[in-house]
C-alpha cells in the first residue's frame, strides 16, 4: 500500500488540551507479550463477552475487564453472573505508569487498578462516550494492538463537533487526562486485515484501556 512504500511520519500530537497520540509507543516484545496476556485474560471464567446496554442492544466489541468489572454504569467485583473478575494485572499498572510520567512528566494521582480490554472484528465499532464512572482525576491510558483504526476525540461538552480523528496503528500510545479526561471518544471503524501478524493478534484490532479507580467512600 502507498503508505508503506512512502511513510509519513507519525509525530506525538496533542489531540485536545491533556489529551496526546503518542505512535509507535510500545515496542513489537512488548505487544506480543501483551497479546500473550490477554489470550489469558479472555478466557473463562470473567472472560471475554459483549456487553449488553440497558437499552439491550448489545456492543459489537467483545470485552473483559480486569481489577473491577465495568456493566454500564458502574464496576463492581464481580459479573452479573456472579462471577469474581481478575486480578488487575502488574503489567499494566506499570505501563500506565510509565505513560502518564513520560507524557505529562509526573506520577498519576492514584494508583492504576482498572483494566478494560476490547477486541474488535473488522465491522467492530464503538459510539461515542465518555469515562465516567471512575472517581480519579488519573489520566486514561488505552494501547492499540492489531488492525488500524479511525479513533475520534471530541470534546466535554456534546457527543457532537468538535472532534479530531486520528489514525491508530498497533503500538500507538492514547492519553487522556486533565481537562481532557471527561471527553467524549470513539472508534467509527476498524481497518480490516491492517495489523501485523507478528503481534501473534491473527486478526482484528486489541484495546486495552487502563484507568484508575481512586478513593471511594465504603470501600
Ligand atoms: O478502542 C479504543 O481505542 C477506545 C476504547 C474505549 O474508549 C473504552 O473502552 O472506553
Ligand atoms: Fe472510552
Amino acid at each position: 500500500m502507498t503508505d508503506e512504500l512512502f511513510p509519513v511520519p507519525r509525530e506525538r500530537v496533542e489531540l485536545a488540551p491533556g489529551a496526546w497520540h503518542v505512535p509507535d509507543w510500545l515496542s513489537l516484545d512488548e505487544q506480543r507479550e501483551l497479546v500473550a496476556a490477554a489470550r489469558s485474560w479472555a478466557a473463562p471464567p470473567a472472560g471475554m463477552r459483549h456487553t449488553v446496554m440497558p437499552s439491550g442492544g448489545v456492543m459489537s466489541v467483545r470485552s473483559v475487564c480486569l481489577g473491577l468489572h465495568w456493566e454500564p454504569y458502574h464496576y463492581s467485583e464481580f459479573l452479573p453472573d456472579g462471577t469474581p473478575v481478575k486480578p488487575f494485572p502488574a503489567l499494566l499498572g506499570a505501563l500506565a505508569r510509565r505513560a502518564v510520567v513520560e507524557v505529562y512528566g509526573s506520577v498519576p494521582s492514584d494508583p492504576y487498578d482498572i483494566g478494560l480490554v476490547n477486541h474488535y472484528d473488522a465491522g467492530a465499532s464503538m459510539g461515542l462516550h465518555r469515562d465516567a464512572d471512575e472517581e480519579s482525576p488519573a489520566p486514561v491510558v488505552s494501547l492499540s494492538i492489531g488492525d488500524r483504526c479511525v479513533f475520534r476525540f471530541g470534546n466535554t461538552e456534546t457527543r457532537t463537533r468538535p472532534w479530531t480523528d486520528v489514525e491508530l496503528y498497533s503500538g500507538d500510545l492514547i492519553v487522556f487526562g486533565g481537562p481532557s479526561r471527561l471527553a467524549y471518544h470513539g472508534v467509527p471503524r476498524i481497518r480490516p486485515s491492517t495489523g501485523d501478524p507478528a503481534t501473534g493478534l491473527a486478526s482484528g484490532r486489541l484495546n486495552i484501556t487502563i484507568r484508575a479507580m481512586g478513593r471511594r467512600t465504603g470501600r
